[in-house]
């Protein structure tokens, strides 16, 4: 289903604009497409060539809701939400990072983000590969494998650059950005709903940390903080460039994020300080186990 990446490939454009589509959610699905649907619309008419979307945003973050609010992709007439995509995607000409849904595939449920390129079609599917369980006690608990299976591929499209997704906690992984680095790629989207003790303390830490470590952009999507049920989001959807520095940065309101992207930064970046040439692969090795099974 996804496209086969190519590590030779030069972006095919290098300056255009994001937008982070910060999307309050709420219980009427409906609702939610409508909203995401005007919040598309909106960032087209700003320029926006590249759109995220929040995780989970045609469905209320809490595992009540999951099985409820999910569909089945490979049937386009029971799936309204990537109807939907599809058609924004097509019609204004745009990448859609499409946040994160839930997905049923034969009887098991996945937290899934859909990437669609400007013609409209399916360009990928990333499954959320670490899966959010978390207990701090007086705080917040919460188990996203006692609902979903976990996804066991990284996943890369080539559009607007090459682009490598991640969905929220894939963003505590430090290898998975390694390995988007590794193999090309220009920009990480992750579309993420951090909760409001561990956003406060790490949102923007992760985010910068994986940007500077590895000399590319970091784009976050989340939902606004009025969402629906007991989980608390913490919002502040960013883009981080290449040197750590945040581009720009959103508070927790229902809102629409637009900046502009300058891949050209990356190799300014990547020249000044060549980490890349430093490294020391006789001390240490960073391994993608793709190449060990090629
Ligand atoms: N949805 C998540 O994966 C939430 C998360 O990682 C968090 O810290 O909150």
């Amino acid at each position: 289903m996804a496209d086969a990446p190519n590590p030779f490939q030069l972006p095919n454009i290098t300056k255009f604009k994001i937008a982070l589509c910060q999307l309050s959610i709420t219980s009427d699905k409906n609702q939610n497409l409508d909203r995401a649907s005007r919040s598309i619309r909106l960032s087209v008419e700003q320029g926006a060539k590249l759109l995220v979307l929040p995780e989970m945003w045609n469905c209320p973050y809490s595992s009540d809701y999951f099985a409820k609010y999910a569909e089945d992709f490979d049937n386009r007439d029971a799936s309204p939400t990537l109807s939907m995509l599809s058609e924004a995607a097509c019609c204004h000409g745009i990448t859609i990072i499409g946040g994160s849904l839930p997905e049923w595939d034969h009887g098991r449920l996945y937290n899934t983000c859909c990437i669609f390129g400007p013609d409209g079609r399916l360009k990928a599917k990333h499954r959320k590969i670490h899966l959010f369980d978390i207990d701090i006690p007086g705080e917040i608990s919460f188990k996203e494998s006692d609902t979903f299976t976990a996804g066991d591929q990284p996943t890369i499209v080539d559009t607007v650059g090459r682009i490598g997704i991640g969905i929220c906690h894939d963003i505590r992984f430090p290898e998975l950005a390694a390995l988007y680095r590794k193999r090309g790629v220009d920009i990480i989207c992750y579309p993420g709903a951090f909760n409001v003790s561990t956003g406060e303390l790490l949102w923007e830490l992760v985010q910068r940390a994986r940007a500077v470590d590895n000399q590319l952009f970091v784009a976050t999507c989340s939902p606004s903080r009025n969402s629906t049920g007991s989980y608390t989001t913490w919002g502040h959807s960013t883009l981080v460039g290449p040197s750590g520095e945040i581009i720009v940065t959103s508070g927790h309101e229902e809102t629409t994020v637009i900046a502009q992207i300058d891949y050209s930064n990356i190799q300014l970046q990547r020249k000044s300080l060549p980490l890349d040439d430093q490294k020391r692969e006789d001390i240490y090795k960073f391994i993608d186990a793709h190449e060990l099974n090629p």
